[in-house]
């Protein structure tokens, strides 16, 4: 959707911003960028839009070359929206976030009716807010309306340049789930640079992090993080690096052990029988559909009971899709060797310690390869030995 073909900027006082970059976004892809301060983010953004002209190389979006669209024509298909979000002050909420359908041509009724249901998506109650003006709102009240306005053309495109930089790292996080929600829903193809490592992390399907002026790695978050491709990268990445992956990568059914398995209708004694036979210790208890019960241990007392009667509640387990992260925070908080895993209320098998680790080596596609010597990350505690 979005191509940089050996685009390359320097301003005229001598600035080489970017040098020979090349990269794509596909369709309905949300690629972060990221990089220090100076590195180039902005320009290379700006030169989507033409706000920033290259000096070679060439810029093309849906497949036509930007240079040769009409600067004007190109803005109001493409949204944008930035840090310092530039509302117009004299106009109400609602005025603003109608303002590019308006000048698209839209009947006015029309554009009003998109724009509220856009500030409603972004969480703003355009009844209460759509008649204020941008001073009458908070900080993150008018990031929500930056991100409606871009919005409310339906743009295939949408660039962001810091558009949450401005906010408490808690609204952040609440804009940045309203934003993944909607983004996903609308199938937007998203430009989003920010300095924020975890940002960039959280929101990006890819991101591109960026040395003086070129990429240095673009890739999954993932791979980024458990692979990155240079000592840069790894330092820029941060030295939890290792920590930042657990938050990016999915429990899939492929990662979870089966463990003994007893029916609530089985009788305890012929339950406990098994399980000694087998050597387990404990086994789940489901019921016939295949809904998680709880678990007995193998010591119980042979009773003539069903299971289901001595079942013990499972104080803990993780829906399908949970990032490892809160897989590991979970065996912490309850000190458990293995956590459930459901999919909806269907059991589907238990994450252990070793299985999410294997895991974290599946997101990086180390399963059929080795991790080269210097990216394993050794814990080494200093004095020990
Ligand atoms: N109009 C300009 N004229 C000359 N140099 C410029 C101009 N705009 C940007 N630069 C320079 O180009 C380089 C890249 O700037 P750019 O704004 O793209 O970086 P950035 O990565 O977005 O930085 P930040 O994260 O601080 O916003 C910097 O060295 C900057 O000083």
């Amino acid at each position: 959707m979005i191509r940089f073909e050996d685009v390359s900027k320097r301003y005229p006082d001598g600035t080489v911003a970017v040098d020979d970059l090349s990269f794509e976004v596909a369709e309905g892809e949300l690629v972060t960028l990221v990089g220090p301060s100076g590195c180039g983010k902005t320009t290379t953004m700006k030169m989507v839009n033409r706000l920033v002209e290259p000096s070679a190389g060439r810029v093309l979006v849906g497949g036509e070359d930007v240079a040769s669209v009409d600067p004007v024509r190109l803005r109001r298909r493409i949204g944008y929206v930035i840090q310092q979000v530039g509302l117009f002050p004299h106009r109400t909420v609602l005025e603003n976030t109608a303002t590019v359908p308006r000048l698209l041509g839209r009947q006015r009724a029309k554009a009003r009716r998109r724009a509220a249901e856009l500030l409603e998506l972004v969480g703003l109650d355009p009844s209460v807010h759509g008649d204020r003006y941008p001073d009458q709102l908070s900080g993150g009240q008018r990031q929500r309306v930056g991100v409606a306005r871009a919005l409310a053309a339906d743009p295939p495109v949408l660039l962001m340049d810091e558009p949450f930089g401005a906010v408490d790292p808690v609204v952040r996080e609440r804009l940045q789930d309203e934003f993944l929600r909607l983004q996903r829903t609308l199938r937007t193809t998203v430009l989003f640079v920010t300095h924020d490592i975890e940002e960039a992390i959280r929101l990006g399907d890819r991101m591109a992090v960026y040395g003086q002026g070129r990429i240095e790695q673009f890739d999954v978050p993932a791979r980024i993080l458990g692979a990155p491709a240079g000592p840069y990268v790894a330092e820029f990445m941060g030295a939890d690096r290792g920590l930042k992956r657990l938050s990016v990568t999915r429990v899939e059914p492929g990662d979870l052990e089966q463990p003994p398995v007893v029916r609530s209708h089985d009788g305890v004694g012929d339950a406990v029988a098994r399980m000694r036979a087998a050597g387990d210790r404990w086994a789940v208890v489901l019921d016939d559909s295949g809904r998680l019960c709880g678990w007995v241990p193998a010591d119980l007392a042979p009773t003539g009971d069903t299971v289901e009667r001595q079942t013990r509640r499972m104080e803990a387990w993780l829906p399908l899709g949970a990032s490892l992260k809160q897989a590991f925070s979970v065996m912490l908080q309850y000190d458990a060797g293995w956590i459930a895993v459901l999919d909806g209320d269907r059991f589907l098998g238990v994450l252990t310690p070793t299985r999410l680790h294997e895991a974290l080596r599946r997101s990086i596609g180390a399963d059929d390869r080795d991790i080269p010597r210097d990216q394993v990350e050794l814990v080494t505690i200093p004095g020990a030995r």
